[in-house]
């Protein structure tokens, strides 16, 4: 069963429809990365899809009360503030508040999950708010991890992450969808996009301009078409391979 129905699902922002008609599932096993320029509605459309937005059309998450949609999937969104000095395990825990607190050791133990996942036991007595901007991100990862629900809706999650950590964030991401779990992330970098995401969806002006497999989606007709951009995705004995080489005006 899918873990999340879209059914032209529509966000109007003035006159202007910015997320529009946009309609699909996302399944066990799949780490879906959502691709398209500056402005192509990504953010939006996680948003609406979780219904934190006004919208129309349907989500299946936007229609569950506030507990089961936490259940249901994780909000990774793309502003990263950390409000308290709360250390980082303390942190981390506040992902398990959608479930029964009586249920301590399970707790306790999905914690543990995400805080060695990130890579994080070293830092869990230091307080989150005095981490650099990359560690802080790492931290929020695992406390969505923490809340171990089947879906993660994920916002640009490695912008301002240092290369390695950029990998290793999708290897996660990649291996929770190997688990079953499901992964909707937003992404700028086309070549880890390519890599590490079993499909992609590419998002044009609002519409779905494509929706498949990472090399069927990164044509240089699309490179051209939506992103303004001369291009070839190289086939490498590492994978795929994104060489940008002009900008198309
Ligand atoms: N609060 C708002 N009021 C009016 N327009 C908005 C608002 N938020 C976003 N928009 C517009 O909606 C469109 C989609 O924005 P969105 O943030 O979803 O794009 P994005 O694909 O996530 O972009 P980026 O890659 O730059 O983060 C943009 O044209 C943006 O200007």
């Amino acid at each position: 069963m899918s873990l999340l129905a879209l059914d032209q699902l529509t966000v109007t922002r003035g006159q202007c429809p910015v997320v529009d008609s946009v309609s699909l599932t996302v399944d066990p096993g799949e780490c879906v990365g959502l691709i398209g320029p500056n402005g192509a509605g990504k953010t939006t459309l996680l948003r609406a899809a979780l219904g934190l937005l006004p919208h129309r059309g349907r989500s299946s998450l936007a229609t569950l009360s506030a507990r089961d949609r936490a259940r249901a999937a994780a909000w990774l969104p793309q502003s990263r503030e950390i409000a308290w000095p709360v250390t980082v395990e303390t942190l981390v825990a506040l992902g398990r508040l959608p479930h029964d607190s009586r249920a301590g050791r399970v707790q306790a133990r999905a914690v543990e999950t995400a805080l060695d996942r990130m890579e994080l036991a070293a830092f869990r007595h230091r307080k989150a708010t005095e981490l650099s901007g990359g560690e802080q991100a790492r931290v929020l990862i695992a406390r969505a991890l923490a809340q171990d629900a089947p879906l993660l809706l994920a916002d640009e999650p490695v912008a301002g992450l240092d290369p390695a950590s950029q990998i290793f964030t999708l290897q996660v991401f990649e291996a929770l969808a190997s688990e079953g779990h499901a992964v909707l992330v937003s992404l700028h970098d086309l070549t880890l996009a390519a890599r590490h995401c079993t499909r992609l969806v590419l998002l044009d002006r609002g519409r779905v301009a494509a929706d498949g497999p990472p090399l069927e989606v990164l044509t240089e007709a699309h490179l051209a078409e939506v992103f303004h951009l001369r291009g070839h995705m190289l086939e490498t004995p590492h994978g795929p391979l994104l060489q940008p080489l002009d900008v198309l005006r």
